[in-house]
């Protein structure tokens, strides 16, 4: 099922950005690119939260965030209730952050990762589906804010 991508970065995720967004359309999705528009330097936080509050706004929707090492762009984006942006580096983290996670954002560094595992992670971030069941009471307790503090660990 074709799904709608928004995607942005910093900089440092910005040389990689045409190759991904001809990724996601040959996948057969839709991808809008919310910046930035040059290699000029930028700060990764102000791109994650564009990119995050675009993905709670739209429904269904998902989210692409690109900076040097994916981790300051997911720490942004992760300050923003309802997102689970997800920093990911190969085929099996990307498929269990929708399986286990129900991640929206998928997150790469363009610094760490080649454009082969980059392919392979937005197919597999685009056709795997969240399993709810034991995880549904996890990303639960994410989106209130329960850390377990407090509760009995055993
Ligand atoms: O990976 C990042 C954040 O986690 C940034 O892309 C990185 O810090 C940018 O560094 P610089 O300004 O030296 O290009």
């Amino acid at each position: 099922m074709s799904k709608k991508f928004y995607i942005a970065t910093d900089h440092a995720g910005y040389a990689v950005k045409a190759y991904v967004k001809e990724i996601v359309t040959d996948l057969g999705h839709e991808i809008i690119d919310l910046g930035p528009d040059s290699a000029d330097r930028v700060d990764y936080p102000d791109y994650a939260h564009k990119c995050a509050h675009a993905v709670l706004a739209d429904p269904g929707s998902f989210g692409i965030l690109i900076c040097g090492t994916g981790i300051g762009i997911s720490i942004s984006a992760n300050k923003i209730q309802g997102i689970r942006a997800a920093l990911c580096h190969d085929h099996y983290t990307a498929k269990l952050t929708r399986q286990h996670n129900d991640a929206n954002i998928l997150c790469f560094g363009e610094r760490v990762v080649g454009k082969g595992v980059i392919e392979d992670m937005i197919e597999v971030f685009a056709n795997t589906e969240f399993e709810g069941g034991r995880h549904a009471g996890r990303v639960a307790k994410i989106e209130e804010g329960m850390c377990g503090l407090g509760a009995d660990l055993g």
